[in-house]
């Protein structure tokens, strides 16, 4: 757990201190979260689910190109960003297969420079140590991507449909779309996770054209001291507590379940949500190899070959908005109606 740790909290993407106190700071950090990381896990079991999930969506996604694009061979590598298969053994992997054409595929949704960001500046790193130079496309973000919105608004509608037949008659329901918080000064840095968040939202809102529903954008997660975005998810539970409403947790910044959903929404939310009373507690499941997601996926994947009109080709910096002059993304972003006043600027 403990070098796992060292490794996230020694990233300059995540630890934004100057480059010689990092090393010490990082390890500090990492020292202190490992007993209440390790209890987390310790309720898996022992270890997360998230490897064998995205191996599970890799094999998922190879078999439904093989079966739409028979004129290419496609092949899915698994690569995590803080322990194994790190980046270095994922370039090794890809160059020993004869690999002529590279497309990074993240499995985070919104693009946040604390994860895309440094993942393909990782991959970057690991790609160039071995002498690894193929033509590479990088699907930056798919938060608005209709595909993915329907895939997720189809699981939504079936939890808000469960919940609704548990609930008794009269009791409202309330649905908390949860995301991963992030320290509010990277996104005043120019971070576009948290307006991503926000267009996911709306474009699930959108599909699952529901107007009278209740719902709200939330952040679970906090890891250090600072500010983080808000409203934070603890913060949303509890006044739905004290307003009587039951609520449906739908994790939006993850594809796969692991520790935050399985521990942080199932066990520990859940625990204190009973403890303040609420009328109910349900939660979306994540989409992991759900066939339209894959589907989603697959479509993401064969528009990048086919001239990348939904990609943009991020090239590896941390500001995001500042190198996707002609991306899709950017274009939208430019159109968002201004944010109310007091909101924090994402983008
Ligand atoms: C300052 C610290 C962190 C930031 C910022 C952060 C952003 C961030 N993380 C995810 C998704 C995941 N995080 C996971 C584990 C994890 N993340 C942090 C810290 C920060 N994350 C820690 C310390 C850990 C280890 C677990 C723990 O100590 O609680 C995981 C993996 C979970 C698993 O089951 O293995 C994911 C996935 C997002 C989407 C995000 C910001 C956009
Ligand atoms: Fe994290
Ligand atoms: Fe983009």
């Amino acid at each position: 757990m403990r070098p796992f740790l060292v490794n996230l909290f020694t990233d300059p993407a995540i630890l934004r201190v100057p480059g010689f106190i990092r090393p010490w700071l990082g390890k500090l950090i990492a020292w202190r979260r490992t007993a209440p990381a390790m209890e987390n896990y310790a309720v898996l079991g022992g270890k997360s689910p998230l490897l064998e999930l995205t191996i599970a969506q890799g094999e998922a996604l190879d078999a439904i190109l093989a079966a739409r694009d028979p004129s290419a061979e496609y092949k899915s590598f698994v690569c995590m960003r803080y322990w194994h298969p790190m980046s270095d053994e994922c370039a090794r992997a890809v160059k020993d297969w004869g690999a002529e054409e590279v497309l990074l595929v993240p499995l985070y949704p919104q693009f946040s420079t604390t994860t895309t960001g440094s993942s393909i500046i990782a991959w970057n790193e690991a790609a160039a140590k071995i002498g690894l130079s193929l033509p590479t496309t990088t699907l930056c973000c798919f938060h608005s991507d209709e595909g993915f919105a329907a895939a997720t608004a189809r699981l939504v509608r079936q939890s808000i449909e469960d919940a609704r037949n548990t609930l008794p008659l009269g009791v409202p329901l309330r649905v908390l779309f949860s995301a991963h918080g992030l320290p509010e000064s990277i996104v005043k840095a120019g971070d576009p996770y948290q307006w991503q968040v926000e267009q996911t939202v709306e474009a699930v809102l959108r599909q699952l054209n529901m107007p009278e529903l209740d719902s709200v954008v939330c952040y679970q997660s906090r890891v250090t001291p600072q500010k983080w975005i808000s409203p934070s998810t603890e913060d949303e539970i509890e006044r739905a507590a004290h307003e009587k409403t039951a609520i449906l947790i739908c994790p939006i910044a993850f594809v796969s379940e692991h520790s935050e959903t399985l521990v942080e929404l199932d066990v520990e939310y859940r625990e204190e949500a009973e403890k303040l009373g609420i009328p109910g507690y349900f939660r979306v499941p994540a989409q992991n190899s759900d066939l339209a997601f894959i589907t989603a996926l697959t479509d993401l994947v064969l528009r990048a070959r086919n001239g990348g009109r939904a990609l943009c080709s991020f090239a590896g910096a941390r500001q995001c908005p500042k190198q996707h002059g002609d991306c899709p993304h950017a274009r939208a972003r430019a159109d968002a109606p201004a944010r109310p006043a007091g909101m924090p600027v994402s983008a």
